[in-house]
């Protein structure tokens, strides 16, 4: 059983990463699929609902609200497949609600692309008017490492730097599924 939570900043590469996973057939968990359906539960629309949900679901339920609710979605994926990316880690309240569920299967992946590198990838993105923004990336950055990314990302037990192609990030991040190098034994070995 293995559980990969990956971290990063907007533009990082965190969505390739769950692209590559599905890609293989491993199911993937992102922190908004929960609060998507927490909007469902609760008759609304989660375009229109999914910031304040989030909000409310950590004042109901405490600071690791969302990735207590995801570990039963992670759990039912792991009956049928041995491994499992969750997407998108914001803070330790959530490693700590992981470690304390998947214990050494808990591998936690950084992934990093310097400031002007997501700018650009991001605008060509254009996933929203925001993607394009330089000022507001800056804001999106600010925000998250406020609200405890950075302590995240320094804990991570691997640190992948994407900056070079995207095959290139593809291959890393297979690389991290196979278990090359024996890259995750060697980090779940002396966690
Ligand atoms: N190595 C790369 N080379 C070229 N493009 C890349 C590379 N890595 C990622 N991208 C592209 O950069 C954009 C941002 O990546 P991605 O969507 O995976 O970021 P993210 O970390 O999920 O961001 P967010 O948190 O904002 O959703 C995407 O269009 C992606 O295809």
């Amino acid at each position: 059983m293995r559980v990969l939570g990956t971290v990063g900043l907007p533009g990082s590469g965190k969505g390739e990463a769950a692209v590559v996973a599905e890609d293989r057939g491993i199911p993937v968990i992102t922190m908004g699929d929960v609060i998507r359906q927490a909007c469902r539960d609760r008759g609304l629309d989660p375009a229109e609902h999914h910031g304040q949900m989030a909000r409310t679901l950590r004042e109901e339920n405490g600071p690791a609200a969302i990735a207590e609710r995801s570990i039963p979605m992670i759990n039912k994926a792991l009956s049928d497949a041995d491994t499992v990316l969750v997407d998108g880690l914001r803070s330790m309240v959530e490693v700590d609600a992981f470690e304390s569920e998947y214990g050494d299967g808990f591998l936690l992946v950084s992934i990093e692309a310097p400031f002007d590198v997501r700018a650009e990838r991001l605008g060509d993105r254009g996933r929203d008017e925001s993607d394009g923004d330089l000022e507001k990336l800056r804001t999106r950055d600010e925000r998250e490492l406020e609200l405890g990314m950075g302590d995240v990302i320094d804990y991570a037990d691997l640190t992948i730097k994407n900056t070079n192609t995207l095959e290139a990030f593809h291959d890393q991040i297979n690389a991290i599924f196979d278990g090359d190098a024996d890259v995750f034994e060697q980090q779940t070995e002396t966690q």
